[in-house]
């Protein structure tokens, strides 16, 4: 049986964990986002940037060789690693255990990442953040899919959800045929749009914030960053899911008013972000 839920703010403040007084940063969670080809290391500055503002304790990038100085420079207080290639991801491989992994943004599509994808699904079991071209791959290599592991969360527009399940004919079927997914394979969707729903086998939960101005280059990426770095604290995976939706639309909700809708752009997401904060407390 279906059950829908409402995202509003006494929802979130159900599972909203303040920041304990004598925490640090080793107890803050470590995100690792995993990302960028030439031409698109900006998604993984975006990603990299809106998971350290939201608390996470240390985050590293991964990224081609090309996004070195890209990433240090735009955010210092981010840790890179990078490939062995220039241009694209090749082989994932890190000398530490990050508490969760956001992967996707940025990637590309090249035979070399997707292989490294692949081997990198194979022997991953960390808490897990798919978007964009990661979830582009996974679609062009369904059998993939077994290897998710449970609440694995996945984090679709709608032409990258068309790509994993297949073209609907109604909103109705939209949402069977993502329940039908979510089901089949353990794995948490969000179905980023205009509002955001987000699937957990059966329970179906609507998001309230939010507004045009998100719609703009990055938008998704900024997201991404978000809820890796709410799984990398500890939070659930659904609960990760629903306050990352639920602050990435109130930044938008906050900023309109001073920004109008054409002008906001991804970064303005993450300057909000501390707003959006102090409106929970
Ligand atoms: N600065 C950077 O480095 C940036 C890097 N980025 C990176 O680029 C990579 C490609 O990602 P991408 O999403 O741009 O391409 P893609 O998957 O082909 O989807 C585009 C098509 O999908 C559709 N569509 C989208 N939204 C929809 C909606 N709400 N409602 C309905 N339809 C919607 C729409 O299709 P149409 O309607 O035109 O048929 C549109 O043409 C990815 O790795 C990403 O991380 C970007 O994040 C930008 C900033
Ligand atoms: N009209 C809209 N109203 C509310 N939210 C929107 C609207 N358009 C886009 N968004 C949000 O913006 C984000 C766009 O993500 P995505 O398409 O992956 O962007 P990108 O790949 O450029 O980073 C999603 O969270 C989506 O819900
Ligand atoms: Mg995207």
């Amino acid at each position: 049986m279906i059950t829908s839920v409402s995202i509003d703010k006494r929802e979130i403040l159900k599972h909203y964990q303040k920041i304990a007084v004598d925490t640090h940063k080793g107890i803050q969670g470590h995100a690792l986002i995993i990302g960028g080809s030439y031409g698109k290391i900006g998604a993984v500055c975006l990603s990299s940037k809106a998971a350290l503002k939201t608390g996470c304790g240390l985050v590293t990038a991964f990224v081609p060789k090309c996004g070195y100085e890209i990433v240090q420079t735009f955010i210092p207080e981010v840790m890179v690693l990078t490939d062995v290639k220039k241009k694209c991801i090749s082989n994932i491989n890190f000398d530490f255990k990050p508490n969760a992994i956001g992967i996707g943004p940025g990637i590309g599509q090249d035979e070399l990442t997707q292989k490294a994808f692949l081997k990198f699904l194979k022997t991953n079991e960390t808490p897990l953040v798919i978007d964009a071209d990661g979830l582009n791959i996974l679609s062009q290599n369904k059998t993939w899919f077994l290897l998710l592991q449970p609440k694995t969360i996945l984090t679709p527009h709608p032409k990258e959800l068309e790509r994993l399940i297949g073209k609907w004919n109604s909103e109705e079927e939209k949402f069977e045929k993502t329940i039908s997914f979510s089901l089949q394979y353990h794995v948490i969707v969000v179905m980023k749009g205009a509002p955001t729903h987000i699937i957990d086998g059966e329970t179906v939960y609507k998001n309230a914030t939010g507004n045009p101005a998100l719609a703009t280059a990055g938008s998704g990426d900024v997201l991404t960053g978000i809820i890796t770095s709410f799984l990398a604290q500890g939070y659930e995976s659904v609960q990760a899911a629903i306050l990352g939706v639920f602050l990435h639309g109130l930044t938008a909700d906050i900023a309109v008013p001073k920004t109008g809708f054409q002008s906001f752009i991804a970064s303005d997401i993450i300057e909000n972000l501390g707003e959006a904060f102090l409106s929970l407390e």
